[in-house]
């Protein structure tokens, strides 16, 4: 753990977590208000790839604004005082809540609730020209209320800056597993592996290995959502089936995911309307580091995802992210 007992103003108190990049702790600010701060690992600052990466998340956090992405309070994305303060979540990640549930499901409610705020986050960035990467429970945040926030914007990037691909193998879409780029519609792959993880208890595809895994998500179907659990209502499974379509192209928009779980919950979903544009302009625009357009690259292996020992290297199965 680090020694450091304040930071850029915040009063550091127990660790909350600790992350690939980074340790999290709870924190108190200049206001006396509680919020949670990131700081990198002095491994993740000392790895160009790793740091740009902790830099990434911190710039883009502070510069999207959606009810339904975590907010980014004040940050530094560069250097040995790099860290980004965000909302404190009492209940910790949606994995975590998950797992301390007896049956490991949501009331379907509360699951048709978080899974439309992903997918509003999701319609914003996907409006803005943005690609998450990295849409899965772990990196989602639920307050006491019931309402989410999609976390963790370290691999996101606007795809006019092209940006490198990566992605949890079990959230991964089948072109993802090809080698192709990231896109919205592999965004969407993703939710569809949360909506049947959410509403029907388990994830899609199965697999001890990331060779299995990509066999399952590139050859298998699903079982249909009426099968898996028959409360869910029917366009809402429907839709969850073809967010995992195989291709692309057949996936529906995250938009339309929105309106059709917001219906479920018995609501009119009016259009998304967003005050302002947080396009890449200026410096913001300037492709740098892991985002320039000359670092794209096909997945040949899953994308690095370090271990939470220090050093060790990204593994799927060692821990269930
Ligand atoms: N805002 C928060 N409020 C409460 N707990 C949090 C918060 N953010 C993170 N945590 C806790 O810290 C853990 C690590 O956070 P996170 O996964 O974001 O770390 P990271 O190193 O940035 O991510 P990665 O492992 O994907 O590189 C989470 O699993 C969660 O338990």
């Amino acid at each position: 753990m680090t020694e450091t007992s304040t930071i850029s103003g915040y009063t550091l108190h127990r660790v909350l977590g600790r992350g690939n990049t980074s340790l999290v702790r709870l924190a108190t600010g200049a206001q006396g208000q509680l919020v949670a701060v990131k700081i990198p690992h002095p491994e993740t600052l000392a790895v160009q790839d790793a740091a740009e990466r902790f830099g990434n998340e911190v710039r883009l956090t502070l510069q999207f604004r959606h009810p339904h992405l975590v907010r980014g309070f004040d940050g530094t994305p560069f250097g040995p005082g790099a860290f980004l303060a965000i909302p404190y979540y009492p209940k910790g990640a949606l994995n975590e809540q998950l797992a301390e549930l007896p049956e490991k499901t949501l009331p379907l409610p509360a699951a048709l609730r978080i899974l439309a705020d992903i997918a509003s986050a999701l319609t914003y960035l996907h409006h803005q020209g943005a690609v998450h990467q990295d849409v899965k429970t772990q990196n989602v945040y639920v307050t006491d209320d019931g309402r989410a926030a999609l976390g963790d914007l370290g691999n996101t990037y606007f795809v006019a800056q092209g940006g490198k691909t990566s992605g949890s193998p079990f959230y991964m879409a089948p072109e993802v597993y090809q080698g192709e780029a990231t896109s919205s519609a592999s965004d969407v792959y993703s939710l569809g592996v949360m909506l049947y993880e959410l509403l029907g208890g388990d994830r899609p595809f199965h697999g001890h290995t990331y060779e299995e895994l990509m066999v399952a998500h590139l050859t298998r179907f699903p079982m249909s959502m009426t099968q898996v659990n028959p409360l869910v209502p029917r366009p809402v499974g429907r839709l969850a089936e073809l967010a995992l379509a195989k291709r692309a192209a057949d996936r529906p928009s995250a938009d339309q995911i929105r309106r059709a779980l917001l219906s479920a919950l018995g609501e009119t979903p009016a259009d998304e309307v967003y005050e302002e544009d947080a396009k890449p302009e200026a410096e913001a625009a300037r492709p740098m580091g892991r985002h320039a357009p000359a670092q794209v690259r096909p997945l040949t292996s899953p994308a690095p995802e370090p271990e939470p020992e220090k050093g060790a290297r990204w593994n799927p199965f060692r821990r269930r992210k």
